[in-house]
């Protein structure tokens, strides 16, 4: 795969930001590691694929696809990639790259199973919905996602290789007023691994009973990272999104020593057309009536993946029902948008004003001049539309007090800054991930953008209006 030049630490540039560098911010809250977790601020020039300053490296696309099409047809991985092991990776820091595999093929494998339930939820009856203690509606696509999520992750890179966080706890699935729920989990995850060969792993040699998968569900913790490497996943981001047949996301993302460096985004109702993202209902109506889609056809879904530090960021459409999934799955690369006038660009926000301030967002649409309607999504599927290019700004400003959980960002930030763009918080400062189950220090809200100019003015627009807006008036009564 071709690498950025940028991506390469010593050649890194550095751009003032706030009055800042990157690299006085690398040092000031990362001081401890290597990578440049910051934002990337690329000139305006890179943007455009042709401008781009590649180093091609001894590990092509099409070797890659060789090597790996290998070992997915081996059942284990195990043996799978020599290019892992050569110096290349050393040199670059090209690592994780099993990883990567075995996290989108888990991704893939888990969107499969998420479309089978919200199917299920959709056309019949609502008996998969469950309420939780906080009444939030949970179904069985999450317990059963991050039961195949846990027991992929550790059949194929080793139980002791592997911590997870992971949104979901087993206790309101092992109360035994939950047997019937209980027993449709185990279904469909048995379902699932049944088909666990079309995406490149071996399934379990018997179907997994009770115990085992809420073992599997249990292997991850829900309040403390069980490591300083570990994977946060959650299960069914969108969980409203989801029961509504609307958009939802997948998310798995690899945390090290503080640092995201591998994010796998599944987004099973991603339109193609990006006019369809606010139509779902309607889109899936005409669309699946009026023109079957092809076999192959990209109308609906999608599993969008990066690693940090690579300067690129992957797109590979849902495998289809039965097929097989043969890496790289028809692969494209993705990059933010170009666009940097406000005037042109779009910006989205969560659906629930609960979950974000849309007043607060469009008096700062208005100063920044932003002049579009906001494109409301459901779930991470917002970094998705920044990291595609179909959207410009993604900005999230929940109520005071708030505390933001790692699971609901980290695959989307390290997708949106490997495909070009900037994320941070309200100040400038990029997300920190070091602190366990919640982002640390988070200064007001969450700023996503395809561009440094269009971020910084959105920032400058914040400080000037949070004192007098009922965000910053609920933060001093606190
Ligand atoms: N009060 C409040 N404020 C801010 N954020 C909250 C709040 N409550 C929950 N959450 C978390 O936000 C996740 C949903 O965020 P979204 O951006 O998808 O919001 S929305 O559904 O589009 O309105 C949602 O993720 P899921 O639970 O996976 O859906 C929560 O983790
Ligand atoms: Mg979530």
């Amino acid at each position: 795969m071709p690498l950025n030049c940028w991506s390469l630490a010593s050649r890194a540039p550095r751009f003032q930001f706030l009055g800042q560098t990157t690299d006085t911010l690398r040092h000031r809250r990362y001081p401890h590691t290597q990578f440049n977790p910051c934002y990337r601020f690329m000139p305006k020039t890179t943007h455009h694929h042709q401008s781009y300053c590649s180093l091609h490296s001894s590990v092509s696309t099409s070797k890659l696809g060789q090597d790996q099409g290998r070992f997915s047809s081996s059942t284990t991985m195990e043996n799978g990639g020599h290019y892992l092991r050569n110096g290349f990776q050393a040199a670059t820091g090209e690592s994780y790259t099993k990883e990567l595999e075995v996290a989108v093929r888990a991704v893939q494998m888990a969107c499969s199973l998420c479309q089978k339930v919200q199917q299920k939820l959709i056309s019949k009856s609502q008996d998969q919905v469950q309420a939780k203690e906080d009444n939030s509606p949970v179904t069985v696509a999450d317990w059963s996602v991050q039961a195949i999520v846990s027991w992929i992750l550790c059949e194929t890179l080793g139980r002791s290789n592997v911590s997870i966080i992971a949104e979901e706890d087993v206790q309101s699935l092992s109360k035994t007023r939950a047997a019937g729920l209980l027993e449709t989990v185990v279904q469909t995850v048995n379902s699932c691994l049944a088909e666990a060969p079309l995406f490149g792993f071996q399934p379990p040699e018997a179907p997994l009973d009770a115990l085992q998968v809420l073992e599997a569900i249990s292997r991850c913790s829900s309040t403390m990272p069980p490591s300083s490497k570990f994977w946060a996943l959650d299960p069914v981001d969108g969980t409203l999104g989801f029961v509504r047949g609307d958009q939802y996301a997948v998310a798995l993302s690899l945390i090290d020593h503080g640092e995201v460096v591998l994010g796998v985004l599944g987004c099973p109702n991603y339109p193609m057309r990006k006019e369809w993202l606010s139509y779902h209902h309607r889109y899936h109506r005409i669309v699946s009536r009026l023109t079957p889609p092809a076999e192959d056809s990209w109308d609906k879904g999608c599993v969008i993946y990066a690693r940090k530090g690579s300067g690129e960021a992957w797109m590979q459409p849902l495998v289809q029902e039965g097929k097989k999934l043969v890496w790289p799955n028809s692969a494209r690369r993705v990059r933010v948008s170009a666009v940097d006038n406000p005037e042109m660009a779009t910006f989205c926000e969560p659906v629930e004003k609960a979950n974000s301030s849309h007043s607060f967002t469009a008096g700062l649409a208005h100063s920044v001049g932003l002049r579009k309607q906001p494109l409301r999504v459901y779930s991470m599927v917002k970094y998705a539309t920044i990291a595609r290019g179909d959207a410009e700004v993604f900005m999230k400003f929940a109520r005071t007090g708030y505390k933001e959980k790692i699971w609901d960002h980290a695959a989307g930030v390290v997708i949106v800054q490997e495909a070009g763009g900037v994320v941070t918080d309200a100040g400038g400062r990029p997300l920190d991930f070091s602190g366990g189950l919640y982002l640390q220090g988070l200064d007001r809200g969450i700023i996503a953008s395809a561009g440094a100019e269009l971020h910084e003015r959105i920032i400058k627009a914040v400080d000037a209006s949070w004192n007098s807006s009922s965000l910053g008036e609920g933060e001093k009564a606190s």
